[in-house]
């Protein structure tokens, strides 16, 4: 006898359904198994599971850090972090305190003061900015007065041996202690010979120049109650000291302590020489720049091993490296993305003078072109990490005060 059609269908639903209640049993109980056996293998290989889930590896705990003020040190890398800094802001919608008027920089090498920055009287005296990254020379109270309460403060440094030979070769018709020297390694051999203390301000890259960015009296003696004291400082003052050399674990610590996404601290490198401006000084040469530098040379050090510290306090091994591995994969995706040959190229070589950095001395600083062809929103993305600082500079300054001149950058056409 036939079932009624309404109890065969049901019966035969129940069957199905109960057929791929299993099924679906089955698939999860693989499903599982794989991501327990992937987990195990990850353990056993050494691999950061959130390079295999590279979504899990961008949570971050809490809100973005947005109140940052970064002192930009002189040839330390800092032009790639103030890119970093620059495109945070403008991508969120915050304010940066730019130089005033015309200039292009706070007040250096003067002592900072407020006033330096546009728009810092206007709207009472309590006007305070989200953002500050231009050169300037280091003057806590005044800084103060335009950041709030709660900023982040964070800066950089470099060896001083090469950032004093980066800094010879792009002030060297300047700098008058660098103007009448052949090399850094003659200038070396006999400072004194050439530079002379009392020109103070206008020598200041020749001799202890992130001291002297730091504020400080970059012709001190190195005495030791001295240098501590400033050091106490700096730690006082500053939440944070990266390492040009160590650049990329830099920006995974950075990312961490500000709760910022990955792309957020990808950068290219900026401001770089090309191979053939870069000189290399003698091993004698060396120590004596140790020497010459001395105050610079103990702030190196000293920032140095803090900095190794706190990243082993703030990650294990293991996940730095993975951090680290994760940031160059996204690095080179980018610039696959974004750049005409994937690289750098030299002055000569770029062809849109928006995207050419400022040349200076006999230094050829390399910059990009972008890849042709690129839609809006990635064109936006790209351009932007390829900005140079001037350039961005006067980009921001445009949209923070459309009623303003804007900055007269038409000298980089040059
Ligand atoms: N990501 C990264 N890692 C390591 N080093 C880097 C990086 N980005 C820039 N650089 C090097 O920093 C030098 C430029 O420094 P600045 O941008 O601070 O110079 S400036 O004071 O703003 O003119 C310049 O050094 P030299 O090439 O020796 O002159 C750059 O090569």
């Amino acid at each position: 006898m036939e079932a009624p059609t309404g109890q065969r269908t049901v019966g035969a639903g129940h069957s199905y359904y109960t057929g791929a209640g299993r099924r679906i049993g089955c698939f999860w109980a693989v499903l599982l198994l794989l991501a327990l056996a992937v987990l195990l293998l990850a353990g056993v290989m050494h691999v950061d599971v959130r390079l295999l889930m590279p979504q899990l590896g961008d949570q971050v705990d809490g809100p973005p850090v947005t109140n940052v003020m970064f002192l930009k040190t002189h040839k330390t890398a800092s032009s790639t972090v103030l890119n970093i800094l620059f495109r945070f802001a403008e991508t969120h919608n915050l304010s940066a305190a730019l130089p005033a008027g015309g200039r292009f920089h706070l007040g250096y090498p003067w002592l900072f003061l407020a006033r330096y920055v546009e728009g810092a009287e206007q709207g009472g005296p309590e006007r305070r900015f989200n953002i500050m990254c231009n050169h300037l020379r280091f003057n806590p109270p005044e800084v103060q007065k335009v950041m709030p309460n709660d900023t982040f403060y964070f800066s950089i440094l470099r060896n001083p041996v090469f950032q004093l030979e980066s800094s010879f070769v792009y002030y060297k018709s300047h700098v008058p202690a660098f103007r009448n020297v052949t090399s850094l390694d003659a200038f070396l051999a006999s400072p004194w010979a050439y530079y002379n203390q009392s020109l103070g301000l206008s020598n200041a890259y020749a001799r202890n120049s992130m001291w002297f960015d730091l504020g400080f009296d970059n012709d001190a003696p190195p005495k030791e109650d001295y240098v501590r004291a400033r050091l106490l400082d700096v730690e006082r003052r500053f939440q944070l000291l990266l390492i040009a050399e160590h650049f990329d674990e830099s920006m995974v610590l950075l990312r961490r302590l500000l709760r910022w996404r990955l792309d957020d601290v990808v950068a290219f490198r900026l401001n770089a020489r090309s191979r053939h401006s870069v000189t290399s000084l003698s091993p004698a040469g060396q120590e004596r720049a140790k020497h010459w530098c001395a105050l610079d040379w103990r702030l190196y050090q000293h920032f140095n091993r803090t900095f190794w510290a706190r990243l082993r306090a703030e990650l294990s091994p293991r996940r730095l490296r993975s951090e680290v591995a994760r940031l160059r994969e996204r690095r080179r995706e980018l610039a696959a993305l974004c750049l005409q040959d994937s690289e750098p190229k030299n002055k000569s070589q770029i062809t849109d003078f928006r995207l050419r950095p400022y040349q200076s001395g006999r230094a050829d600083i390399m910059g990009y072109n972008l890849k042709p062809g690129l839609d809006n929103q990635t064109l936006q993305t790209c351009q932007r990490m390829v900005m140079p600082e001037l350039q961005y500079m006067a980009h921001l300054y445009t949209l923070q005060f459309p009623d303003k001149p804007p900055k007269n950058i038409a000298f980089l056409e040059a």
